[in-house]
C-alpha cells in the first residue's frame, strides 16, 4: 500500500480521501527541515501547502518518493528541477483557491481605500476619529493588474463589477483574451503611469522577481495603492517602505513576504501599510477544494499512474492511462532496444506513431521511449526524469504523427541518429494489449522483447542455425523463442532469441567466431 505524508495543515478531507482510496497517510504538519529529512524516505507521496520547503536536500533523502502534490497554486517552495532529475512528479491544484485569493485581493483594495484596519483599531481604542479616516472611492479608478491569469482574471471581473477601469500587463495575455475579459492590455510602464491601484498576480520567477523594484515604484502614479496577494519577492520591500514613508505610495497591503513566516519586517508599523499572514487561500471553500483535489491527484498517480496538473511531466488522465499503458510498455521496450543496440553516442531520436497510436496523447509515449532509452544508462530513470536526462545529453527529440495506416493497425517507430546514419525499430500491439517488435533496423522480425535475449546479425547460409543451437546447448543455454528475419535470401539475416539464462562475454565471443556472424549482442528487457 503506498504511503503519503501530509506535512502542512490541510483540510481533513485530504486524509479521508487517501484512506478511502487505499493509501496509507500520516499527518505531520509543522515538521522542521531536519525532521522532514529524517522521515521522508518512508513515503511514496508528499502533500504540502506553502510552508513545507521541498529542497534538494529533502529530495535527496526521499528515496521512495514518487510524487509531490501542492494543495494550492504556487510551487516556488518546490525545487522542480531537482524533483524532475529524481523522477518525482510535481503537481498542483491550479484552480481550487483562485476565487478565494481574488476575493482577498479585492478585500485588501477596499481595506486600503477606506483604511479599515486603522479605523477599526482607533474606534476600538475609544477614539472615534471620524475626521482622520478620509477614504477614496474605487469607482472609476484605474486598477492595474500585473498578471492576468486565473486569479488576475477573476480580480478583473470583480473590479469591473465595481465599475473600476482595468488595465493589465501580462506578456502572455492575448489581445482576444483581453477583449473577452473587458480589460485593456498595456505595457508595464503604461500600467505604472496610469494605475490608481496595482494588484500583483504572477508567479515568482526570475522574470517577475522585484517587478515592483525601486525604479518601477518611482514610475508609479503619486498616491498609488498597491496590493500583493501573489508572492513575496515581487516587490522590493525596502523600496516600498521608503515610498510609503515619502507618501508617494498612499497605501500598500501585503499578504505575502520575501521571508515567511514574516515575524518582523521594516514595513510593520509603517503608516498606511496593511498586512495579512499569507491568507490569500484561507477560506473553508478553497481549503476543501484543494485538499480534495490534491488527495485525488496523488492517489490517482500512486494507484493507477493517472497524471493530472503535473508541472514536470505530461498529463495522463485516469481514462487515458489504461489505453496508453500497453503503448507505454511497447515504447519503453523500443527505447531500451535502440539504447542497447546503439554503439555510439546518439545525437537525435525520432518517435513516430501511426494508425491507432496516432489518435492517442503522444507525450506519454515519447516519455516512455526516453525512459527505456535512458534506462540503459541508469536504473533510476523513469518518465519524469528521462526527458530531463535526454536534454542534458544534448539529445534532439523529434515527434511525428502519421495519419496513414500501414501494414499494422497501430505502430510506434523509434529512429536514432548514429554515426552510421539513421536506424529504426518499430513495434505494434497484438490484441490491443501485447507489445510486439515488428522491425529492427530495416529487417522485419516479429518478437516479444522480454527477459534475456540474444541479437545476432549473420550472413544467411545453410547450417548456421544448427551451429548456433549446438553452441548455446554446449554452454547450457536454453532457447525459449526464436525469431528470424532477413533482408533477402542469402543476404543479411537477423536473429532474436529469448534465452532462459544470460550469456557471458566468452560465449558471445564464441558466437562471434561462428562463420558468417557479423554482430552478436546480449540484450535484457
Ligand atoms: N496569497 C495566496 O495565498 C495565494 C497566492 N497565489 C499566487 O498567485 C499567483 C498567480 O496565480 P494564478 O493566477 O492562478 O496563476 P496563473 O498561472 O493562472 O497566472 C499567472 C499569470 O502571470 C503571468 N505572467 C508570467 N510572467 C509574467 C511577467 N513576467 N509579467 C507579467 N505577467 C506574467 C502569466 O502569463 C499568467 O497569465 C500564483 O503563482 C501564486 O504564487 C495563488 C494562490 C493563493
Ligand atoms: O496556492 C498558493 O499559491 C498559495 O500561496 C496558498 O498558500 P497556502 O496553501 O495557503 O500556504
Amino acid at each position: 500500500m503506498p504511503k503519503v505524508l501530509i506535512s502542512d495543515k490541510m483540510d481533513p478531507k485530504a486524509a479521508a480521501i487517501f484512506r478511502e482510496r487505499g493509501v496509507e497517510v500520516d499527518e505531520k504538519p509543522g515538521l522542521t527541515k531536519e525532521e522532514l529529512i529524517a522521515i521522508i524516505g518512508d513515503y511514496d507521496g508528499l502533500a504540502i501547502r506553502s510552508a513545507t520547503k521541498v529542497t534538494k536536500e529533502v529530495l535527496a533523502a526521499a528515496t521512495n518518493l514518487k510524487v509531490v502534490g501542492r494543495a494550492g497554486i504556487g510551487v516556488d517552495n518546490i525545487d522542480i528541477p531537482a524533483a524532475s532529475a529524481k523522477g518525482v512528479v510535481v503537481m498542483n491544484t491550479p484552480f481550487g483557491n483562485s476565487i478565494t485569493t481574488a476575493e482577498h485581493a479585492i478585500a485588501l483594495i477596499f481595506a486600503l481605500a477606506r483604511q479599515l484596519p486603522e479605523a477599526d483599531a482607533s474606534t476600538q481604542a475609544g477614539k472615534w476619529e471620524k475626521n482622520r479616516f478620509m477614504g477614496v472611492e474605487v469607482t472609476n479608478k484605474v486598477l492595474g493588474l500585473i498578471g492576468a491569469g486565473n486569479i488576475g482574471s477573476i480580480v478583473a471581473d470583480r473590479a469591473l463589477g465595481l465599475k473600476m477601469k482595468v488595465v493589465a500587463y501580462d506578456p502572455f495575455l492575448s489581445a482576444e483574451r483581453a477583449v473577452e475579459l473587458g480589460i485593456e492590455k498595456v505595457t508595464l510602464d503604461e500600467l505604472l503611469a496610469r494605475a490608481d491601484f496595482i494588484t500583483l498576480h504572477t508567479p515568482l520567477t526570475d522574470q517577475t522577481r522585484n517587478i515592483l523594484s525601486a525604479e518601477n515604484i518611482a514610475r508609479t502614479k503619486p498616491g498609488v495603492r498597491i496590493v500583493n496577494c501573489a508572492r513575496g519577492g515581487l516587490i522590493d520591500e525596502a523600496a516600498l517602505k521608503a515610498a510609503l514613508d515619502s507618501g508617494h505610495v498612499a497605501g500598500a497591503a501585503l499578504d505575502v513576504f520575501v521571508e515567511e513566516p514574516a515575524k518582523a519586517s521594516p514595513l510593520f508599523g509603517t503608516a498606511n501599510f496593511i498586512s495579512t499572514p499569507h491568507l490569500g487561500a484561507s477560506t473553508d471553500e478553497a481549503q476543501v477544494n484543494v485538499a480534495i483535489q490534491v488527495a485525488e491527484q496523488i492517489s490517482d498517480y500512486l494507484l493507477s499512474g493517472g497524471i493530472t496538473n503535473a508541472l514536470n511531466v505530461p498529463s495522463l488522465s485516469a481514462e487515458e492511462a489504461p489505453k496508453l499503458r500497453p503503448y507505454m510498455a511497447l515504447a519503453e521496450q523500443l527505447g531500451s532496444l535502440v539504447g542497447q543496440l546503439a554503439h555510439d553516442a546518439l545525437s537525435g531520436i525520432g518517435i513516430e506513431v501511426e494508425g491507432a497510436a496516432a489518435e492517442l496523447n503522444q507525450k506519454p509515449i515519447t516519455g516512455a521511449v526516453l525512459a527505456g532509452l535512458m534506462g540503459v544508462y541508469s536504473d533510476t530513470v523513469n518518465m519524469v526524469n528521462a526527458p530531463f536526462l535526454a536534454r542534458e545529453r544534448g539529445l534532439d527529440v523529434r515527434e511525428v504523427r502519421h495519419d496513414r495506416v500501414g501494414d499494422y493497425h497501430t505502430l510506434v517507430r523509434v529512429s536514432v541518429k548514429t554515426s552510421e546514419g539513421e536506424k529504426s525499430v518499430a513495434g505494434t500491439l497484438f490484441g490491443d494489449s501485447s507489445p510486439r517488435l515488428v522491425e529492427i533496423f530495416g529487417v522485419k522480425v516479429e518478437a516479444d522483447l522480454a527477459g534475456d535475449m540474444l541479437y545476432i546479425v549473420n550472413l544467411d547460409a545453410p547450417g548456421f542455425i544448427g551451429r548456433l543451437g549446438t553452441t548455446l546447448g554446449a554452454a547450457g543455454v536454453n532457447i525459449g523463442t526464436f525469431h528470424l528475419g532477413r533482408r533477402s535470401a542469402g543476404g543479411e539475416a537477423v536473429l532474436l532469441l529469448s534465452i532462459d539464462s544470460s550469456v557471458d562475454e566468452s560465449l558471445l565471443a564464441t558466437i562471434r567466431g561462428l562463420p558468417g556472424v557479423k554482430v552478436a549482442m546480449a540484450l535484457r528487457f
